[in-house]
């Protein structure tokens, strides 16, 4: 077979909504409406006998060592769970900032999965697919199939395609990397501690753009708090996106430090990014469309 290719889209957390931390592993319980941006890195697999990765592209250091690296990971579960998976060697061509809230090394597992799943002509709910996702990172289920839907549990119950109109947005990210770990243990919860909060609005299938804020508005990001203890430079960003022409809403994803604006509309969007990354020429500005 020849090459194959996927892309690995930048995940989005509209809204994250930690419910509690759960007895046993200690994981957090949440509630989250995942989208996905336009933005990715790029996956290639050369069919072959051995398993192989190479890096390449802006964020391949910030990536990590090659042995560690996600894709390898994540193939290592499934080929454990298959007996003679094919595999072969990945090309990474890896552009998402690390450590940024926006799953990008997840994503990038994600679709080592599907590309090994096409490979070896397995469907994607297939239970070894899955087992090797969740064994992965918290994460990569949401990420296997990219398109919004709900997120519960640790990351391992996914709800349905919910098919949202694509939202025009801009994503920043101030190039401070956050690890994930800190800002939910910034949170302070002890093990099997529960949180009451509102609950999370819940959203129908196929709704327009402004139902789509209707439902996200109310709603919130409950790691930004912390997160902004650890990373300050995300409430900058945030007041830039909130500070420009047609921004409707500005939210941080996941852990952080990317913050997202959803606009009006595409050109806003297009002018917003012109505007933050002119006034702060370091920062990562992608203007873009999530669904
Ligand atoms: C916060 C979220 C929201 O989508 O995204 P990111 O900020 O990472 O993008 C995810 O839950 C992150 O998923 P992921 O980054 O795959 O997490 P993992 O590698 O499995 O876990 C990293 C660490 O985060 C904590 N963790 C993660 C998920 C969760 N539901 N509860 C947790 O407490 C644990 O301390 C764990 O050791
Ligand atoms: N393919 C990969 N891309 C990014 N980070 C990776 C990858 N493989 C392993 N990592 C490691 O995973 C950690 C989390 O990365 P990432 O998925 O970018 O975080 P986040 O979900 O917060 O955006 C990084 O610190 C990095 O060392």
């Amino acid at each position: 077979m020849s090459l194959l290719t996927t892309r690995a889209p930048a995940k989005i957390n509209l809204t994250l909504h930690v419910l509690g931390r759960r007895p046993g592993d200690g994981y957090h319980a949440l509630e989250s409406l995942v989208a996905f941006a336009e933005v990715a890195d790029t996956l290639e697999l050369l069919p072959g006998r051995d398993l192989a990765l190479e890096v390449f592209g802006p964020t391949a250091g910030p990536a990590g060592p090659l042995d560690d690296n996600l894709v390898l990971r994540a193939a290592r579960h499934l080929a454990a769970g298959v007996d003679g998976l094919r595999l072969g060697a990945f090309r990474l061509h890896k552009q998402l900032p690390v450590a940024a809230g926006i799953g990008g090394g997840s994503s990038d597992a994600a679709a080592a999965l599907r590309l090994l799943a096409e490979l070896n002509a397995l469907a994607l709910d297939h239970p070894a697919v899955i087992a090797a996702a969740r064994a992965t990172g918290a994460d990569v289920p949401v990420c296997l199939d990219p398109r919004a839907r709900m997120m519960r549990g640790a990351g391992e119950e996914i709800g349905p395609v919910l098919e949202l109109a694509p939202l025009p947005a801009v994503l920043v990210n101030p190039g401070v990397p956050v690890s994930t770990a800190p800002v939910f243990k910034a949170l302070g919860l002890a093990v099997g501690q529960r949180l009451d909060g509102a609950e999370h609005p819940s959203v129908a299938a196929g709704l327009d753009a402004d139902a789509v804020l209707g439902v996200i508005a109310p709603a919130r990001n409950d790691l930004e708090a912390p997160a902004l203890t650890v990373a300050p430079v995300i409430g900058e960003a945030l007041a830039l996106l909130r500070a420009q022409g047609g921004c409707r809403l500005a939210r941080m994803s996941g852990s952080g430090a990317t913050v997202f604006a959803i606009f009006s509309d595409t050109a806003a969007a297009q002018s917003a990014a012109g505007a933050v990354r002119a006034a702060q020429p370091g920062w990562w500005v992608e203007p873009t469309r999530l669904a």
